[in-house]
């Protein structure tokens, strides 16, 4: 395990000839995951990062505003929603949407369903005995990747240019002018919409766990929100230039993604005998990058189990704050997160209130860490 921020640092920005990801069996086989590695993960990692650059997240606004809201609208008819099953649905179809341009549907909605199992068995043993949570994973994840291929076909017959990744895939060539092929593609989309939705869901469950935990920090932010909210006409989507107006919510994002640590390591293999500033690292060995360490670490931060958004008002010591990892896998979704817990932060205090319900039930820490239960509110509308 990686103790300082420079090994870590070391570690993740080595090109593919030290160091590979070494994910364990179980999520490579769920996810049908054949590694990106090398050439390819390159050309694969250009493709999905550059409908998440804030160039193009600028220009859609207005449809992840849209998603945002649709999702908080259908908390009216429900007086208790669980907050992870919320923050699912509205990240996965961010995702589904500029993967494949798909809204929400039947198909989207099975989708989500299925990949609450995959999740559930991607960290697992990876014995195929019916009843355990890897074979239902394992059935879960065919049923998904059953409906990708048929996106994908449906896409081959409609000979539309849509701006995005499904596109790009399908018109990316290698150096020897040869295509993906269905499966391929197939395989890539089925990983992204995994990364895409998994760690950003619970992530927002944390936003809202530390704000109810913390009144006065969430007096401010409706504040904040509040006056955001007054420069805009009535229902009018927001725009990126309005998600500069929010400096406070900005840093309890950067404060809830330290503290909580949803992604909280890398895995790596070593590759060759390699040496660090008297570290050895030899080949074969596996390294966890462990950014939890110095998230969590006096050395780095005062008091670093307190929630504390005003800290991140003095930017962080290099290399000591990497929730989205670093180097060549640094993760390329770290600006869509962020627009998405604008969005939705925004949407939550200026249109309704709400309380946690039941006692407080700890942290679970399998596979990522987050509130047990997944965070259960009573809620109502503030506004019309
Ligand atoms: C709070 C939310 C998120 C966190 C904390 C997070 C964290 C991370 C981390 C730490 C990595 C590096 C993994 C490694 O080093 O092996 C990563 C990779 C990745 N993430 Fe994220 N992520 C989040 C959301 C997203 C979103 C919203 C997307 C896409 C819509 C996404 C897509 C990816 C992809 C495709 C990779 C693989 C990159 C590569 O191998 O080059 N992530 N993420």
């Amino acid at each position: 395990m990686t103790s300082t921020p420079e090994e870590a640092k070391f570690v993740l920005a080595s090109r593919h000839k030290s160091f590979q990801a070494c994910y364990p069996p179980s999520i490579k086989r769920v996810l049908n995951h054949p590694s990106w590695e090398g050439d390819f993960h390159l050309r694969i990692r250009k493709i999905v990062q550059t409908p998440m650059l804030p160039e193009s997240l600028r220009l859609n606004m207005a449809k992840f505003d849209s998603l945002v809201r649709w999702v908080l609208a259908s908390w009216d008819k429900r007086p208790y929603i669980i907050t992870h099953d919320e923050t699912r649905k509205l990240a996965f179809h961010i995702a589904l949407y500029i993967s494949c341009t798909l809204p929400p549907s039947h198909d989207s909605a099975k989708m989500l369903e299925d990949y609450a199992h995959v999740s559930n068995g991607a960290v697992s043993l990876p014995f195929d005995i019916p009843g355990t949570r890897f074979h239902v994973a394992l059935k879960r994840s065919r049923e998904i990747l059953a409906t990708l291929n048929n996106i994908i076909l449906r896409r081959r017959m409609e000979k539309v240019a849509y701006d995005d990744i499904l596109n790009s895939l399908m018109e990316s060539k290698d150096e020897s002018g040869n295509y993906l092929s269905n499966n391929e593609i197939r395989d890539i989309l089925m990983t992204f919409l995994f990364a895409g939705h998994e760690t950003t869901a619970v992530f927002l469950v944390w936003i809202v766990k530390y704000l109810t935990e913390n009144p006065d920090i969430l007096e401010q932010v409706k504040i904040e929100q509040g006056m955001v909210k007054m420069s805009k006409e009535e229902n009018e989507p927001l725009s990126w230039s309005d998600l500069k107006n929010m400096p406070l919510t900005s840093r309890v994002v950067q404060e809830t993604l330290r503290l909580s640590n949803v992604a909280p390591f890398s895995p790596r293999e070593v590759l060759e005998d390699v040496e660090y500033k008297g570290v050895y690292f030899p080949k074969g060995w596996k390294v966890q990058v462990y950014y939890r360490h110095f998230h969590l670490s006096q050395e780095y931060y005062k008091d670093p189990y307190k929630f504390d958004p005003s800290r991140f008002e003095v930017p962080p010591k290099p290399s000591t704050y990497t929730p989205f990892g670093n180097g060549i896998r640094l993760c390329p979704g770290s600006e869509i997160v962020k627009v998405e817990a604008l969005l939705f932060v925004h949407i939550l205090v200026t249109t309704y209130s709400w309380k946690i319900v039941g006692p407080d039930r700890g942290t679970q820490y399998w596979p990522t860490p987050r509130p047990k239960g997944g965070l259960q509110l009573e809620v109502s509308r503030i506004i019309k």
